[in-house]
């Protein structure tokens, strides 16, 4: 099933709450949550006081998508607010077996995100650890900027590989994914579409609505 993660990255930070409320009732699936510590990636944006403060408004998957070095020294903090995907960088982390165990442990779903230039074969020998695979089509860190095109054969190569291991994990895509893209990016493989900028600029009941259409057409 396709499913909307709307990144609240772009929505108003000072109507956060809000914000969220309108886009859980235009019917997105997720919340996508983008926590940076200004290390991993050259931006600073929030943690856990804030998705704490954010969850009692809404009843919908919090998917965490950690952007900071290694996470888990904090994925308590993410259980304790309300997190119910983590995603965490394979990039970011000294050693990623044992922090998606801790994710699972502490009864959360478990994502690892690739940034553009990562090969998916660090995924090799935890893939089948993995509940969500996060194909990251820009450098993480801001909104707003263009897909990067290879990321397409990234998500090809990516579900082509679970398939050879009978494993119908999630691809979620993360970075310029628009109303213009986003079929291509599902027709690769992709079956959770993260957008930020496409959702929250102009009316974002209709972006919501609109990218939904586009998911009934291609299902
Ligand atoms: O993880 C992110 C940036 O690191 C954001 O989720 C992503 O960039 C979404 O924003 P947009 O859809 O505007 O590209």
């Amino acid at each position: 099933m396709l499913k909307l993660s709307p990144s609240v990255l772009s929505a108003d930070f000072g109507h956060l709450a809000e914000d969220i409320q309108i886009i859980d009732q235009a019917g997105s699936e997720y919340i996508h949550l983008d926590v940076m510590d200004g290390s991993f990636v050259p931006n600073i944006s929030f943690g856990a006081p804030v998705i704490k403060s954010v969850r009692p408004v809404s009843d919908k998957v919090f998917d965490v998508h950690l952007m900071i070095d290694e996470p888990v020294r904090f994925l308590q903090d993410y259980k304790n607010c309300g997190a119910d995907i983590v995603t965490v960088h394979a990039e970011a982390c000294k050693h990623l077996h044992r922090t998606i165990a801790a994710i699972k442990e502490l009864g959360m779903k478990a994502g690892v995100a690739l940034n553009p230039a990562t090969p998916l074969s660090v995924l090799d020998y935890v893939l089948e650890d993995v509940d969500m695979i996060l194909i990251m089509s820009v450098n993480p860190g801001f909104g707003g900027q263009k897909f990067i095109p290879s990321s397409l054969r990234k998500i090809t190569e990516t579900r082509a590989l679970l398939n050879s291991r009978g494993l119908q994990t999630d691809i979620q895509v993360d970075g310029g994914v628009t109303l213009s893209n986003v079929a291509e990016i599902i027709q690769a493989g992709a079956n959770v579409l993260v957008a930020g900028s496409a959702v929250f600029k102009g009316d974002k009941v209709e972006n919501v609505k609109a990218f939904h259409k586009i998911f009934s057409e291609i299902q």
